[in-house]
């Protein structure tokens, strides 16, 4: 049986891509450092996949096992070496934490074998799996370095569905909606996994995602927040939230449609099948989970800045775009280290120093002008 490890066997981990994997005849081997999780995967071997609908259809996940990073190192670097696929959904800001442990598994694999191996991150980032390779190859000695063409490629990708914080504390079933969509950039052909869609640019698909469903999420998280509203669908049960959303995500639309040549109608179909997304009252989806790590959020490439920049620069409107981002500078969610961070610095340094430090956007910035007004 082929296999693929996947490091992350949280909600996207379990729910999405693991489930494709053993879908597709993979054995799926889990690393993560839930030492409970872990345990689980081993004893259970299986797990249901529930969709998010009125019928509430499950899937049985097997063939799956899991191995704690922090604890058996070694038994991750022989699963790398067997591996057809190396796959992450852990968050962004983890990568380069789980890179030394991966550069170890592939050394010791491409000494062994001229197998190809797969390395896909799974985030919601652009760029994610070439930022993994970069922290990778910080940790490979030049001989592997030397050795990887031909047998270890790296392909960028975009994950698209929603899954939310379990409600099961203790089981390692999944509820997710039933939407779903890999996009994996390759310009050759790859081993066959259930639901993966190849494509040969990428960047039409990522952008179009994280400035659609990322922004528009954000956007509900943060508005959704200061309304002391608990999920996303409540938020948008709000009318002034919801003309919020749609007035954003014309703007990252109009942006979208300027650079990659879309046909408008058809994004617009886009956009108002991802709001339905949005209203599904079957997910209970917390607004603090959508708009968790808002330093991360607000970065430069990230769904909020990035798209303001980037229609700042065609000459189109953001002024919306800066309404989200004073929101997500309003996010005090104590449980979230990052908004907790945020808090302190904007104490400490103002609103147009924070902008410049976490966003890279200058104090003379009309963007900048525009979210402190907006603030
Ligand atoms: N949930 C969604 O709707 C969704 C959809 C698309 C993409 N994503 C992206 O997928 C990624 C994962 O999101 P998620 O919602 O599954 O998060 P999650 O918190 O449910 O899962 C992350 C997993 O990583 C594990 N982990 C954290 N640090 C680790 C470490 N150092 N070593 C090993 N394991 C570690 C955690 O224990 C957890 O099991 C993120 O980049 C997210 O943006 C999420
Ligand atoms: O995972 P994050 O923190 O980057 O973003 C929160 C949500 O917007 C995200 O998880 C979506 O649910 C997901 O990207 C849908 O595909």
């Amino acid at each position: 049986m082929k296999l693929a490890v996947h490091f992350g066997a949280g909600n996207i981990g379990r729910g999405f891509i693991g489930a494709l994997f053993s879908q597709s005849g993979y054995h799926v081997t889990f690393v993560d450092i839930a030492e409970q999780v872990i345990n689980q995967l081993n004893t259970e071997k299986r797990y249901q996949v529930k969709l998010a609908t009125d019928q509430q259809e499950t899937m049985t996940i097997d063939n799956v096992s899991g191995l704690n990073n922090l604890t058996q190192e070694q038994e991750v670097v022989e699963a790398i070496g067997k591996a057809t696929y190396l796959t992450t959904a852990i968050g962004p800001n983890i990568l380069p934490h789980i890179a030394p442990l991966m550069a170890k598994g592939i050394m010791e694999r491409v000494r062994k074998t001229d197998e190809k191996l797969y390395v896909i991150a799974c985030e919601n980032q652009i760029s994610a799996t070439d930022l993994l390779k970069g922290y990778i190859f910080d940790h490979l000695d030049e001989e592997t370095k030397e050795k990887l063409a031909g047998k270890v490629y790296f392909f960028n990708s975009a994950v698209d569905r929603i899954v939310p914080i379990q409600n099961n504390k203790g089981s390692l079933d999944v509820l997710v909606e039933a939407y779903y969509e890999w996009v994996v950039e390759a310009n050759e052909s790859i081993p066959h996994v259930e639901g993966m869609k190849i494509v040969s640019d990428l960047a039409p698909y990522i952008e179009r995602k994280l400035f659609t469903v990322n922004t528009g999420h954000a956007v509900i998280a943060y508005l959704g927040y200061l309304g002391k509203k608990e999920t996303i669908d409540q938020a948008l049960g709000d009318e002034a939230i919801l003309a919020q959303v749609r007035a954003t995500l014309s703007e990252t639309g109009a942006y979208l449609i300027h650079q990659y040549g879309l046909n408008p109608d058809e994004h617009q179909q886009y956009i108002d099948k991802i709001i339905n997304r949005f209203k599904n009252a079957h997910l209970h989806d917390a607004v603090t989970r959508v708009g968790r790590s808002p330093i991360r959020k607000l970065g430069p490439n990230d769904r909020l800045v990035k798209p303001a920049v980037e229609a700042a620069k065609a000459g189109l409107s953001y002024s919306n775009l800066a309404k989200a981002i004073a929101a997500a500078l309003h996010f005090d969610y104590q449980e979230d280290p990052e908004a907790v961070k945020l808090q302190e610095m904007i104490k400490e340094k103002g609103v147009p120093a924070v902008l410049q430090e976490v966003s890279g956007l200058e104090e003379n910035n009309e963007i900048t002008k525009e979210i402190v007004k907006q603030y």
